[in-house]
């Protein structure tokens, strides 16, 4: 086995050959929270603009040695209409992981979201409708159009092929999350080094945190900016919007090869 070189030369800034994205309030500081706590990967938190617009983006990455994983995390890029492109001419074999959560859920947390910082603007069921009469979608709000996923990944197939490509359910990370930590280390090339030993589940926030590491004093769980209570949207709104989603999301489901039973969920949180 060829042993490391760990001298001062050997580590180097490169372009992260990983990427984590996600379509924005699906789970992705969790993954990332995971994988960074378990040293799975160096980690870039990324901004947009870092593919996107700075061409010698290699000066803000972490050192790594020659063997370690270079990752970037950021929840944009997915539904940034230049990045697969910008991404391809940079680094056409990267591997993509990429967090999806039912994009009704995912609609009403992204607005959760902006509530907290805006609390003046209008409720859910408002924003959701060019015209609630007539049950007709506003699609043009980001909160919504961000959720229709297959639209979004037609862009980035033109550039990369699915072997590339690892859709990891926001759901499942909450329940099972070394499950989906198992596939992200298979994607990776990994050994297993995050299992289910790794995870507990705390009942007061609602979702799993990491335990203890042996080199720090406290068990971690995610800020309370994640997993906030939802506002109470009428149900009605929520049975329109799934009727609105479900024919995206089989096309989804058809693109991905994987069926993430958003149509068999009983209710959003
Ligand atoms: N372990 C754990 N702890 C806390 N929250 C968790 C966890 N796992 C998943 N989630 C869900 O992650 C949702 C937020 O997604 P992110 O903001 O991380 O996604 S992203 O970075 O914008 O893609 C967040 O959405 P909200 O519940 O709307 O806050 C959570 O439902």
């Amino acid at each position: 086995m060829r042993s490391q070189d760990y001298s001062q030369d050997a580590w180097v800034q490169r372009i992260p050959k990983r990427l984590l994205i996600s379509f924005g309030n699906s789970s992705l500081d969790y993954l990332y929270h995971v994988c960074y706590a378990k040293k799975v990967g160096y980690f870039w938190i990324g901004i947009t603009v870092l593919f996107l617009f700075l061409p010698y983006s290699r000066n803000v990455m972490p050192k790594t040695l020659d063997g370690q994983i270079t990752m970037e995390k950021t929840p944009s890029y997915f539904v940034t209409n230049e990045a697969p492109k910008r991404i391809h001419s940079m680094a056409k074999d990267i591997k993509l992981i990429v967090v999806v959560r039912n994009p009704v859920t995912r609609a009403i947390s992204d607005y959760t979201q902006t509530l907290s910082k805006k609390p003046e603007i209008p409720t859910f069921e408002v924003l959701a409708f060019k015209n609630r009469t007539l049950g007709l979608i506003d699609a043009s709000w980001s909160a919504i159009r961000i959720g229709i996923y297959a639209l979004h990944l037609e862009n980035w197939l033109q550039y990369f092929p699915l072997s590339q490509i690892l859709f990891v359910s926001g759901e499942r990370l909450i329940v099972d999350p070394a499950g989906e930590m198992a596939k992200v280390q298979d994607f990776l090339g990994l050994k297993r080094v995050v299992t289910e030993k790794h995870f507990y589940f705390n009942k007061t926030k609602g979702f799993p945190c990491l335990k203890k590491p042996e080199d720090s004093s406290a068990p971690r769980c995610l800020g309370k900016s994640k997993g906030r209570t939802h506002p109470r949207i009428d149900p009605d709104v929520i049975h329109r919007l799934r009727k609105f989603y479900k024919p995206f999301n089989m096309m989804f489901y058809q693109m991905t090869g994987q069926d993430f039973q958003w149509e068999q969920e009983e209710g959003d949180k």
